[in-house]
């Protein structure tokens, strides 16, 4: 099956409808493309996957997207789906097959595919599975694109990127998880709820792993430039650190009552990473808090451990990582949580 978005120039007996329609213009050079063309991958056609793709389309943010699923109807289905919204989109090629060849020359490839969590269940808990997943699923992308970047988004996000990352043999630069990007807006949106501003205007990060084990990183927290806890002690306003740890205890639950009450999440997931996307193709230079080798980056030792770091993106993946202001307690925190996910990287044959 190798399905594609484009239509036919021929009608019927031969005839190009492209010369019927359309006179070409009298012109002594070719036209010229005005902008880059630009191909993103999406493995992974659930909840998750077309959550991003319908996402980086209304967004407009590739040329050409093509779907990979293991499930040849769906696969099917959920192209023509999108398809059938072409009148209302931007234009933009949209291709699906099960054969990996449909994926060549991405500059993008975003992987969504695998088990999932069933209510209560942790993301750590899905390792195996998918670890055995990814063995089949990131050399032929890498195959077939060797120039691309891969963007990793199935659980345990963190572990899956350092799993992508080895059996890619990508420079570490080329190999991101989604991380705690999404993390960072379930904490911006509860802390501009609090305040009653837009949460746009809230810089906060989380960071670590994306999981139980992330981070809040409180004492680098600004809202329209100001610096919210160093504000308050200097107004002599109190405030309860049991408040601020409820916080990020909502961010920790966030996932697990959107899985309780809808079965997944999705959405949230697919704004994160098309807003990935939109900063490494477009070359934006953003700092995200997303999952990158941390080894040498604020004391963390242990090995080739993968988790969220603020971290500068562009066209070539990660530039670099920010040195964003931590106390002890949060560096204590990253510490304990990088050592959660480099126990169980350390225990993984790749
Ligand atoms: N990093 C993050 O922030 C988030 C990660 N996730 C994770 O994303 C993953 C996907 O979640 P959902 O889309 O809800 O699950 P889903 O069950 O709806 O979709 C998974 C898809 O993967 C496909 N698949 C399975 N094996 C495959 C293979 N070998 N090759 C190609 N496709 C294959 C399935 O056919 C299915 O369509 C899960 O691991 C989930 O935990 C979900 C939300 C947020
Ligand atoms: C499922 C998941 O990882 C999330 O929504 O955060």
């Amino acid at each position: 099956m190798h399905k594609s978005g484009s239509s036919s120039s021929l009608g019927p007996g031969g005839l190009d409808l492209t010369q019927a329609f359309f006179r070409p213009i009298l012109s002594a050079a070719p036209p010229s493309p005005t902008k880059r063309h630009t191909k993103i991958s999406v493995v992974g056609a659930g909840n998750v996957g077309m959550a991003i793709a319908q996402t980086i389309l209304t967004q407009d943010l590739a040329d050409e997207l093509v779907l990979v699923d293991a499930k040849a109807d769906k696969l099917l289905g959920e192209m023509l789906d999108l398809q059938h919204a072409a009148a209302f989109l931007p234009r933009t090629k949209i291709m699906a097959d099960v054969d990996y060849a449909v994926t060549a020359g991405s500059d993008l490839c975003i992987v969504t595919a695998g088990a999932r969590q069933m209510p209560g269940e942790t993301r750590l808990n899905l390792l195996h599975r998918n670890v055995a997943l990814y063995r089949s699923i990131v050399p032929p992308l890498v195959k077939y694109s060797p120039e691309t970047i891969l963007l990793i988004v199935s659980n345990p996000v963190d572990i899956l990127t350092y799993v992508a990352w080895r059996l890619s043999g990508f420079p570490s630069n080329r190999v991101i998880g989604s991380g705690t990007n999404l993390d960072s807006s379930r904490f911006r949106f509860l802390i501009a709820d609090h305040l009653d501003v837009n949460a746009q205007d809230v810089q906060a990060y989380i960071v670590g792993e994306h999981g139980d084990s992330s981070v809040a990183l409180w004492s680098s927290i600004s809202v329209g430039g100001v610096p919210i806890l160093s504000f308050l002690d200097k107004q002599e306003i109190a405030y309860e650190k049991e408040t601020l740890e409820n916080i990020h205890k909502e961010v920790v639950d966030g996932a697990y009552e959107v899985i309780r009450l809808k079965g997944y999440t999705s959405w949230a997931i697919g704004y994160s990473v098309a807003n990935l996307a939109r900063t490494l193709l477009r070359d934006q230079r953003r700092i995200h808090p997303v999952s990158v080798i941390a080894r040498g980056f604020y004391g963390i030792e242990d090995g080739d451990v993968f988790l969220s770091l603020p971290a500068q993106l562009g066209r070539s993946g990660v530039l670099g990582v920010a040195n964003v202001h931590m106390n002890d307690e949060e560096t204590h925190r990253l510490k304990k949580s990088a050592a959660t996910i480099s126990e169980l990287t350390s225990q993984l044959e790749i």
